[in-house]
C-alpha cells in the first residue's frame, strides 16, 4: 500500500490542471494573436471572463507565461522550438526557473531543452541559450524583433539598435503621474500600503512590482494618474500656460488631455476629441472623476473636420505602429506587419494638416507617436514642413534632461525605463494671417 500525502496529492492535481490550461491558452495565443492579430492582453481578459474558476494565482501564472512566450519568441518558437519548450525557455531567459505547471507542460511534450536560468545582460542570456540550443546560425539580438523593425531602428539609431532591443526584453515599471501639489498624499498612500516605489523626473513615481490600483485609489483618491513616463514627457513638451485653449486631437482615454489641464492648473480649456465613441465616454467619466471642469470631450473624426475655434496649442498624439510599447506588449511585435508604418503615415499626415489649420497664428503644434520608426516620425514632420511654409520647428529642452533639442526629441525605452516616444514641437508663424 502506498502512503499518499493529501496536500501533495492536491498540489499535484493543481499543477496538472494548470498545465492543461496553459496548453490550451498557448494554442489559442498562436491562433488568435499570431494568426488573428488580437492583442494578447485582450485575449487573456476574454479568457479570464469566461473561466471564472481561474483564481488570481492561475491568472498570474498564465499571464506571465504568455507574455514571456511572446517576449522570447524570436529565439524560441521562430527557431523551431515547440510551444511548450518555448514557454520553459522563456521563463529561464526572464531569469526564473519555470514553475511546475510550465515544467509539466514541457515534459508532457518531451521537448524541454533545459539550460540555465539567466538573469544577466541580454548578451549573457543569448550566450547561455546559444550553448543550450547549439543554434545554427548562431542566435542574434536582432532576431528578437521582426526584420522590418530592425531596419527601421537602424535608421533612427544606427549605433543603438541592440540597446533598444535589449530594453524591449524587460518589463518597465508602472509610472504614476502625481497631480500638482498632491505629492505628499500619494507618497503617504503608497507607504501605508507597503508599495515600494522610486522617484523619477518631474515627481513621476515608478512602481516595479504588482499592486492593487483600486486599493491605492481608495487611500489616495484622484491625486495621481497611471501614465507612462514617456507619455508624461509629451505634456512637458506641450508646456501649456494657464488661460490657454488646447485641442488634444487624438485624446484616446485622455491621459494627455488631463495632463494638459493639470499643467494649466484648471485655468484654461482643453478640447479632447477622438473618433471612437466608447473611448470618449470613458474620457468624460475620467475627467469628471478627477474634478476637471476645463476638459471638454467630443467625438470627432479630425481627418475629416476641424472645430471652428482656433487654438493656442494643438496636440496630435497620432495612431501609429506602436513599436515604442513593445516592452509592455511583447506580442505586438509579432502581429504588426512591416507595411504598418507606411499605412499609418497617411493618417498622421492628414491629422497634422488638420491640426495646423486649427492653430491661431503663433500657436504651438505638438506631434507625438509611441513608435520608433523613421517613417512615422522624422519623415512625417519633414512632409509637413514641405507642405506648409507657415510652420517651423521650435527648440525645447529634452524632457528627461540632456540639453536642448532642435525641435524634436526621442524618449528611448531604456531612458525611463518606459515606452519609446517621438515628440516634435512646431510653431505657426504669426505673420501669415
Ligand atoms: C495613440 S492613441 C491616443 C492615446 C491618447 N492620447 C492617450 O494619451 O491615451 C491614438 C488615438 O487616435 C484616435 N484616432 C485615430 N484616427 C482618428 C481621427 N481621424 N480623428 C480622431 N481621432 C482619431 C484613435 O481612436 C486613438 O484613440
Amino acid at each position: 500500500m502506498t502512503n499518499t500525502n493529501p496536500s501533495e496529492t492536491r498540489r499535484a492535481s493543481i499543477v496538472r490542471r494548470q498545465a492543461e490550461v496553459l496548453r490550451e491558452v498557448i494554442e489559442r495565443a498562436e491562433d488568435e494573436v499570431i494568426d488573428g492579430g488580437r492583442p494578447a492582453d485582450t485575449m487573456l481578459r476574454g479568457l479570464f471572463r469566461s473561466r471564472r474558476e481561474l483564481g488570481s494565482r492561475d491568472r498570474r501564472l498564465i499571464g506571465d507565461t504568455v507574455f514571456a512566450f511572446f517576449r522570447w519568441r524570436g529565439w524560441t518558437r521562430e527557431r523551431g522550438l515547440d510551444p511548450a519548450a518555448s514557454c520553459a525557455v522563456a521563463w529561464r531567459l526572464d531569469g526564473e526557473a519555470p514553475p511546475p505547471p510550465v515544467e509539466r507542460f514541457a515534459a508532457e511534450c518531451g521537448s524541454d531543452p533545459g539550460g540555465r536560468v539567466v538573469p544577466g545582460t541580454l548578451e549573457e542570456r543569448r550566450a547561455a541559450l546559444q550553448e543550450t540550443l547549439r543554434a545554427n546560425p548562431p542566435l542574434d539580438v536582432t532576431e528578437l524583433v521582426p526584420a522590418w523593425a530592425g531596419e527601421q531602428l537602424g535608421r533612427i539609431a544606427p549605433e543603438g539598435v541592440a540597446e533598444i532591443i535589449e530594453s524591449f526584453q524587460d518589463r518597465p515599471p508602472t509610472w504614476l503621474r502625481v497631480r500638482p501639489n498632491r505629492a505628499d498624499r500619494v507618497r503617504e498612500a503608497l507607504a501605508a500600503q507597503g508599495i515600494e516605489f522610486a522617484e523619477g523626473p518631474s515627481e513621476a513615481l515608478a512602481i516595479e512590482g504588482g499592486f492593487h490600483l483600486g486599493e491605492l485609489r481608495k487611500k489616495a483618491g484622484r491625486t495621481f494618474e497611471v501614465q507612462d513616463l514617456a507619455s508624461q514627457c509629451v505634456g512637458a513638451v506641450c508646456d501649456p500656460r494657464p488661460g490657454e485653449a488646447w485641442w488634444d486631437v487624438c485624446a484616446g482615454a485622455g491621459g494627455k488631455a488631463l495632463h494638459l489641464a493639470d499643467r494649466m492648473e484648471g485655468q484654461g480649456r482643453v478640447l479632447a476629441t477622438d473618433r471612437r465613441e466608447g473611448i470618449v465616454r470613458n474620457l468624460k467619466q475620467r475627467a469628471r472623476a478627477s474634478g476637471m471642469k476645463s476638459v471638454r470631450a467630443a467625438v470627432l473624426d479630425a481627418a475629416a473636420r476641424v472645430p471652428e475655434e482656433r487654438f493656442d496649442g494643438v496636440l496630435i498624439d497620432a495612431p501609429c505602429s506602436g513599436m515604442g510599447t513593445w516592452s509592455r506588449n511583447p506580442d505586438a511585435r509579432w502581429r504588426t506587419d512591416g507595411s504598418m508604418p507606411e499605412r499609418k503615415r497617411e493618417i498622421q499626415r492628414a491629422l497634422l494638416q488638420r491640426g495646423a489649420e486649427a492653430l491661431r497664428p503663433g500657436g504651438i503644434l505638438v506631434y507625438s507617436v509611441c513608435t520608433l520608426t523613421s517613417t512615422e516620425t522624422m519623415e512625417v514632420v519633414q512632409d509637413l514642413l514641405e507642405a506648409r511654409d507657415d510652420l517651423a520647428p521650435e527648440a525645447f529642452p529634452h524632457p528627461l534632461g540632456g540639453g536642448n533639442t532642435d525641435g524634436a526629441a526621442w524618449v528611448l525605452p531604456q531612458d525611463g525605463p518606459c515606452s519609446g516616444m517621438f515628440i516634435a514641437r512646431l510653431r505657426k508663424e504669426s505673420f501669415y494671417e
